[in-house]
C-alpha cells in the first residue's frame, strides 16, 4: 500500500525533542515530499546553528521512523537551521522558504518600499502571462519607472530565462534574500528557489508562507510598482496574494479562444471576490502576420478579448502580435520589449497607460 503524507506526519509526531514536545508540535518539517515509488524527503529546520549541532540523534530518528511504514522505500532527511549563525556569507537562503506564514492583524497590507503591486494572471497556462509580464516590466523600466517583477508561477518559473539571469539569488546576511537585477529590472523567482518536485505539493500555508518570505524578506528596494506573474487558474498562490497584500490590481492575459475566454473569465470573477480591481484584459497572439508576405491571419481567433472585455465591462488593454521575434527574445532572455519593433510599441504603449492611470 501506498504511504501517505498523514502517515508520514503522524510517524514524526511521534518523534520527541530532547527539551519536550515533538518534531511535528514543534513545527520542524519543511519541504516534505513524497513521490510515486514511496520515496520520502524532508528537511528538519532547528531554531538555531546551536540546537541543529544537537539534534542529529533526532535526524536519525526521525529517518527511522518514516523507514519503518508501510510502503516507504527510501527516506531522506536533511537538518538545517535557522539564521545566519555558520552559514557561509553568500549561503543561498532555499531552505528558509517553507517557512509558515505568520499572523496578520488585519486586511490586505502593503509592502514597505513598494509603491504599487500588479498581478499578472491568467485562466489558461500558456496563453503569454509571463512573457507579458516580462515585457511590461521592461517597457515601465525603459520609461524611468523603478520595477520589480516577482515570478510567483512556482509550478512552472520561466522568468529567469526570459529574463535572462539563472543565477541563484543569495542571502549575505543571512537574513535578506538579495535578488537578481536584469535589464534594468529587480527580479525575484520563487521557483528559482524551490525544487520542482516540492513544488507540486505547496499548499496553502506553506504558499503563504513563501509569499511572505517574497513580498517581506527580498531586498526590494525603493520600488515604483512590482509586477508579480501569477501562475495560472486560480489557486491557492492567487488567493493568498488578493487576500493578505493591498494589489493596485490584476491585469488578465488571454488569447481569443473561447476555450482561454472561459478560463479568463473565471480569474476575473476570483480577483473580484477578492476585491482586486481589474485593470483590463490584453489579447496576446491576436495577429500573425507573415513576414515572408505580409499576409495577416488570426490563428486563435481575433477580437474575442475585446469583446469579452465590453461584456464584463473591464477595460480592454491591448491587443499584442503572435511573432516569432517575441517567442526567440523570451527564449534569448532578452525581451522584445528591448527592441523597437510593433511588439515593443505595443508594450511601451502599454506601460504608458499604466503610468499615466498612476497604476504603475
Ligand atoms: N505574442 C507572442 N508571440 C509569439 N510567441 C509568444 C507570444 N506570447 C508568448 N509566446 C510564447 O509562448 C510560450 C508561452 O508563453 P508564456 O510562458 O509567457 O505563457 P504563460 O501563460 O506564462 O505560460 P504558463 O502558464 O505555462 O507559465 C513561450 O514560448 C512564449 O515565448
Amino acid at each position: 500500500m501506498a504511504v501517505s503524507r498523514e502517515d508520514v506526519v503522524k510517524a514524526l509526531g511521534a518523534v520527541s525533542l530532547p527539551d519536550g514536545g515533538n518534531l511535528v508540535s514543534n513545527d520542524l518539517v519543511r519541504a516534505l515530499t513524497l513521490d510515486s515509488s514511496g520515496r520520502v524527503s524532508f528537511v528538519l529546520e532547528a531554531p538555531t546553528p546551536e540546537a541543529a549541532r544537537v539534534m542529529e540523534p533526532v535526524r536519525q530518528a526521525a529517518e527511522a521512523a518514516v523507514a519503518r511504514l508501510d510502503g516507504v522505500q527510501g527516506v531522506s532527511v536533511v537538518l538545517t537551521a535557522h539564521g545566519p549563525a555558520g552559514a557561509p556569507a553568500s549561503a543561498p537562503p532555499s531552505l528558509k522558504m517553507g517557512r509558515h506564514p505568520t499572523p496578520q492583524s488585519s486586511g490586505p497590507a502593503s509592502v514597505s518600499g513598494i509603491g504599487r503591486i500588479l498581478a499578472v494572471g491568467s485562466g489558461k497556462g500558456g496563453v503569454g502571462k509571463s512573457t507579458v509580464s516580462a515585457n511590461l516590466a521592461v517597457a515601465l523600466a525603459r520609461q524611468g519607472r523603478k520595477v520589480g517583477l516577482l515570478d510567483a508561477d512556482i509550478y512552472g518559473p520561466s522568468q529567469p530565462r526570459m529574463m535572462g539571469t539563472t543565477a541563484r539569488p543569495g542571502s549575505p546576511d543571512g537574513k535578506k534574500i538579495e535578488p537578481l537585477r536584469a535589464h534594468g529590472v529587480t527580479l525575484m523567482s520563487m521557483g528559482s528557489l524551490l525544487k520542482e518536485a516540492e513544488a507540486v505539493i505547496w499548499r496553502g500555508p506553506m504558499l503563504m508562507g513563501a509569499l511572505q518570505q517574497m513580498l517581506g524578506d527580498v531586498n526590494w528596494g525603493t520600488l515604483d510598482v512590482l509586477i508579480i506573474d501569477l501562475p495560472p487558474g486560480t489557486g491557492d498562490v492567487q488567493l493568498t496574494l488578493g487576500q493578505r497584500y493591498k494589489l493596485t490590481g490584476a491585469i488578465v492575459v488571454s488569447t481569443p479562444q473561447d476555450v482561454a475566454l472561459i478560463d479568463a473569465r473565471r480569474a476575473i470573477n476570483m480577483f473580484g471576490k477578492l476585491n482586486v480591481p481589474v485593470l483590463g484584459l490584453i489579447e496576446n497572439m491576436s495577429t500573425y502576420i507573415c513576414p515572408s508576405c505580409g499576409h495577416e491571419a488570426h490563428l486563435f481567433g481575433h477580437g474575442g478579448v475585446m469583446a469579452e472585455a465590453e461584456a464584463l465591462g473591464v477595460p480592454f488593454l491591448g491587443a499584442l502580435p503572435l511573432e516569432l521575434e517575441t517567442r526567440l527574445a523570451g527564449d534569448a532572455g532578452a525581451p522584445v520589449a528591448l527592441g523597437d519593433g510593433a511588439a515593443a510599441a505595443a508594450y511601451a504603449d502599454l506601460a504608458r497607460r499604466l503610468i499615466g492611470g498612476g497604476m504603475a
